[in-house]
């Protein structure tokens, strides 16, 4: 494309746009319509949990819901059947046509602004009462949703997941202008909104200090959804024998145990194939004739992490982890091992779930590494939405590598762990404490060492470790933990803390 078509094409946006905000302005406000939501995200939606589930609580609310944003990854499937939910799509970010960043950049973003302007004003039939915008990014959407609520009459809610631009900040350094910008332009325009969100205390204490803001201030913790849960065993043998091509590869298949589906797979087996193994009630004498799938012994120790491969979550931490405990393993049990294999320690299977920039870098990493390795395996994977909770529900451990660009947030991903009965080992940050107890729900580490010494030393004589057992029972909602439990679903906290601030008008 030559230079001047490429001026041509933005000299047409920036003449749009100005139609668009001409038309806008010249127009009567409209009286916002009571019970209905925009829910603006700049991205993915099936990549956006919290907003779908906010999405979800709306719905069920009864507000008409208008979810804004980018098509991409499978939205959760409870938000698919929900009639009152709407997805007005935004048009993918356009190539850069080789274009250098500055120019690209302005246009990407121009072609932005009039998509949402588009969305917000034209596509949703009538002002919606809310509008609840996710940041980050704030650039332009903050912005945007000021402009849209002085037009249309709707109310602000700004969902603080995290500060954008300090999330800039670690690409370019504190000092770069452009992150001066970013940070003038967020806590402008971020300011004055009816209600702000925040994932932690520590970010609502923070930015209530810092940039006195205007409006309700309400904590609203991540929680799991209602169907999060441990994974049955009859769940697990299904999901793998769903799970098949991640798992099918040379690497993988010489490293897992061996099975015949539908009988067994690398984790579970059923008594329909003669095992190895006899279940107590053939020890007892008794024929087991149920086919009811139970796990295998010789599983190996199933490992999770799930990430948006962002820089903020530096993964040669795990992998420098996963080679120190192959180095472990090979000590424990290929020369100090006796009879009894008592202390041994079991292969592991790493698995990383999630899609992202900086996956391609470490997985290439992953391969050269393993070349080496015999007791450890590692692959990532996207599962879908109902199976993505079922994977964490059928693993031994998970780990977070969650470092919080602000350290203001902390990692949903952990949320979905404890809601699926899944203790974690955690990357220590300012604020991991409002959600990891350290020795209660899970371990904290500061660097590799440590994270190998706490795998080693919780999976020691998998699968029967006691200090293993000792945290997932604290994830259980049991009659002895009721006093300490602090836990409740998405649903129930967000009609709690939330309802209360949206149908206060409604029931004035
Ligand atoms: N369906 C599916 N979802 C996945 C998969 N892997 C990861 N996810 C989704 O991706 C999330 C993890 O993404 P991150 O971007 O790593 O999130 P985080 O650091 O744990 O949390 C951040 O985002 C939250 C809200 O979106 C914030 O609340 C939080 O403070 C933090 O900023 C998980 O919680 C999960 O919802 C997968 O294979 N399949």
């Amino acid at each position: 494309m030559t230079s001047d078509t490429v001026l041509s094409l933005q000299i047409l946006s920036l003449a749009a746009f100005c139609f668009v905000v001409w038309k806008v302005v010249r127009q009567p406000v409209e009286r916002a319509s009571f019970r209905s939501v925009a829910i603006l995200v700049l991205g993915d939606i099936g990549r956006s949990p919290r907003m779908m589930y906010h999405s979800e609580s709306f719905a069920e609310n009864g507000f008409e819901t208008y979810i804004v944003g980018n098509k991409g990854s499978k939205p959760v499937p409870s938000l698919l059947s929900i009639p009152r939910v709407h997805f007005l799509y935004l048009p993918d970010a356009p190539s850069t046509l080789g274009l250098p960043f500055i120019l690209s950049a302005p246009r990407k973003v121009l072609l932005q602004v009039f998509s949402i302007l588009n969305a917000l004003l034209y596509r949703i039939p009538h002002p919606p009462e809310y509008i609840v915008v996710q940041n980050p990014p704030s650039i332009p959407t903050l912005a945007l949703v000021w402009l849209v609520s002085k037009l249309r009459g709707s109310k602000v809610i700004i969902d603080w997941h995290n500060l954008g631009y300090s999330i800039l900040a670690l690409k370019l350094g504190n000092e770069h202008p452009f992150v001066k910008a970013a940070k003038w332009f967020e806590s402008y325009f971020g300011r004055s909104a009816y209600a702000h969100l925040f994932v932690t205390n520590a970010m609502k204490e923070h930015l209530v200090k810092e940039w006195n803001l205007q409006g309700q201030k309400i904590v609203l913790h991540d929680r799991p959804p209602g169907h999060f849960h441990r994974t049955s065993p009859s769940e697990i043998h299904e999901l793998f024998q769903r799970l098949g091509p991640p798992l099918d590869t040379n690497a993988i298949r010489d490293f897992l145990p061996s099975s015949t589906a539908p009988y067994s797979t690398p984790f579970t087996k059923t008594s329909s194939q003669p095992s190895k193994y006899p279940t107590t009630l053939e020890l007892d004498g008794e024929f087991d004739s149920s086919p009811m799938p139970s796990q295998r012994e010789d599983r190996p120790a199933l490992l999770i992490s799930s990430t948006s491969w962002t820089p903020d979550e530096d993964f040669s931490i795990l992998l420098k982890a996963l080679g120190l405990y192959e180095e472990k393993a090979r000590a424990r049990n290929e020369i100090e091992i006796d009879e009894s294999k008592e202390g041994s320690l079991p292969k592991v299977l790493m698995v990383v779930t999630g899609k992202g920039p900086d996956r391609e870098k470490y997985m290439n990493e992953v391969g050269r590494l393993q070349e080496d390795w015999r007791w450890v395996r590692c692959v990532s994977m996207w599962l879908e939405p109902q199976d993505y909770p079922l994977i964490l529900g059928s693993a031994d451990l998970g780990i977070s590598l969650h470092s919080s660009s602000s350290a203001l947030d902390l990692p949903m991903k952990v949320v979905d762990m404890f809601g699926c009965g899944l203790p974690v080992c955690a990357l220590d940050f300012a604020c991991l404490d409002e959600l990891v107890h350290d020795g209660v729900n899970g371990l904290v580490f500061h660097n590799a060492q440590e994270l190998a010494t706490q795998i080693a030393s919780l999976l020691t004589s998998f699968p029967n470790s006691p200090t293993l057992t000792a945290l997932r029972k604290s994830l259980e909602r049991s009659e002895q933990n009721a006093a300490r439990w602090e836990w409740s679903t998405w649903s129930e906290n967000w009609n709690t803390v939330m309802k209360p601030l949206i149908t206060h008008n409604v029931n004035n």
